[in-house]
């Protein structure tokens, strides 16, 4: 088990970069704490697979360090790493026996038979393929095989972590929660640090503990699902968590009288006397507010400080609607629980200020005293 700190890592894959553009790994520095559950969420082509290469050492980085523990792994080979990776498709040997293909990576560093037998039991019986221990792993279906994969990475007791690769692609989807449940279990049983790569928030949010938000080869945050949807660090986390994600409009900041106001067009949006002065104390050229559809007050009736804005349309997705509205010549949306009464026609709608979000070139601009972790602080650091 160890902590994996990536410590100015960048990676390109042509000759001579000379734009941030040529980066799959734009320069990061990051630390996967020793025994956490963490997801490395992403669209495709944002660099997930290509750092976890990195870090399981089938890839070099172009530059910066990867350590296990504080010592440097560049120079040692994947299987000197102790790391186990498991891939989209399973890998497993065909002709061989689960049992076999479960012992592998044992009888390959020599451990002793009984300890094998011992040890590929015991996980065995975790992943409940006891009875499927005889069986060739070619008869198996690609669950059980993506199962027995994961066996192999769980078999050796020195492991230092486990890698997956958007492990549930090939699984029937009734059979994923099952999979995912049984991940997380193993997690509780073993205390292994383990990063799950997937483009899928749902997938991302049940396993881990903490989600590494990546986009364009950069962590553009790195938090507990709930610090990601409450508080987006970039407007991308904001648009790609949540469904539908958050709302997103430009906003001006303009002398009104004596005090500065934030203007939408016409309309002032209320944020505190400290984000109007450190929004002008930034000479911000770019701001966006953000505000999730969940945050969005719709009145019942009129109200006279609230935003009056013409109903779209209402989508019915079961147990809560989604309300789209024009504010301003833009469509945005607002959920309504089940209770809630269906509006039409015009209606007024506000922002609470608590949940209106000010994004500066994309960041977020934080007032609140938290620490953020890793990149991410840098980051709201250079934006403020
Ligand atoms: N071997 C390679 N040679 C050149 N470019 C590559 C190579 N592998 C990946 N890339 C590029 O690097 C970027 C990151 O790719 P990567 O596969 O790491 O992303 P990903 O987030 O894992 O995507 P996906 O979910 O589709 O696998 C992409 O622009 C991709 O085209």
């Amino acid at each position: 088990m160890a902590a994996i700190t990536l410590n100015a890592l960048a990676h390109t894959y042509t000759d001579n970069p000379t734009k941030p553009e040529d980066y799959a790994i734009r320069e990061m520095t990051h630390v996967w704490e020793q025994g956490g559950a963490f997801a490395l969420l992403g669209p495709s082509g944002c660099g997930k697979s290509t750092l976890l290469n990195i870090i399981s050492g089938l890839l070099k980085p172009s530059n910066g360090e990867v350590l296990f523990d504080g010592k440097r792994v560049n120079e040692l080979k994947p299987e000197e790493r102790n790391i186990a990776q498991v891939f989209q498709f399973p890998v497993v040997y065909d002709t061989m026996t689960v049992f076999d293909n479960l012992a592998f990576p044992l009888r390959n560093i020599g451990v002793p038979e009984y300890k094998v037998k011992s040890k590929v039991y015991e996980v065995a019986e975790i992943l409940e393929l006891s009875d499927q221990l005889k069986r060739k792993a070619k008869g198996l279906s690609a669950d059980q095989k993506q199962k027995v994969s994961m066996g192999r990475g769980l078999v050796r007791d020195n492991v230092s972590a486990i890698l997956f690769d958007e492990p549930l692609t090939v699984i029937d989807p009734q059979l994923k929660w099952k999979l995912r449940r049984k991940l997380k279990q193993i997690h509780e049983q073993f205390n292994i640090t383990m990063v799950y790569v997937t483009h899928d928030q749902l997938e991302a949010s049940t396993f881990a503990d903490k989600i590494a938000v990546m986009y364009n080869g950069q962590i553009v945050q790195f938090g507990t699902p709930r610090e990601l949807f409450e508080n987006p660090a970039h407007t991308f986390v904001g648009y790609f968590i949540g469904s539908p994600g958050m709302n997103f409009f430009d906003a001006k900041l303009t002398a009104k009288g004596e005090k500065d106001a934030l203007m939408f067009g016409e309309h002032e949006i209320s944020v505190s006397d400290a984000m109007l002065a450190r929004l002008k104390a930034m000479d911000a050229k770019k701001i966006t507010l953000g505000i999730r559809p969940e945050f969005v007050h719709v009145w019942e009736g009129k109200n006279n400080d609230a935003f009056s804005v013409a109903v779209d349309y209402v989508e019915d997705l079961g147990t809560y609607k989604i309300l789209s509205f024009i504010f301003n010549g833009q469509l945005m949306k607002a959920r309504l629980s089940e209770d809630q009464k269906v509006p039409s026609g015009q209606i007024y709608v506000s922002f609470p200020e608590q949940w209106t979000k000010v994004y500066v070139d994309e960041y977020l601009v934080d007032l609140t005293d938290h620490t953020v972790e890793g990149d991410t602080a840098k980051e709201i650091d250079h934006a403020n």
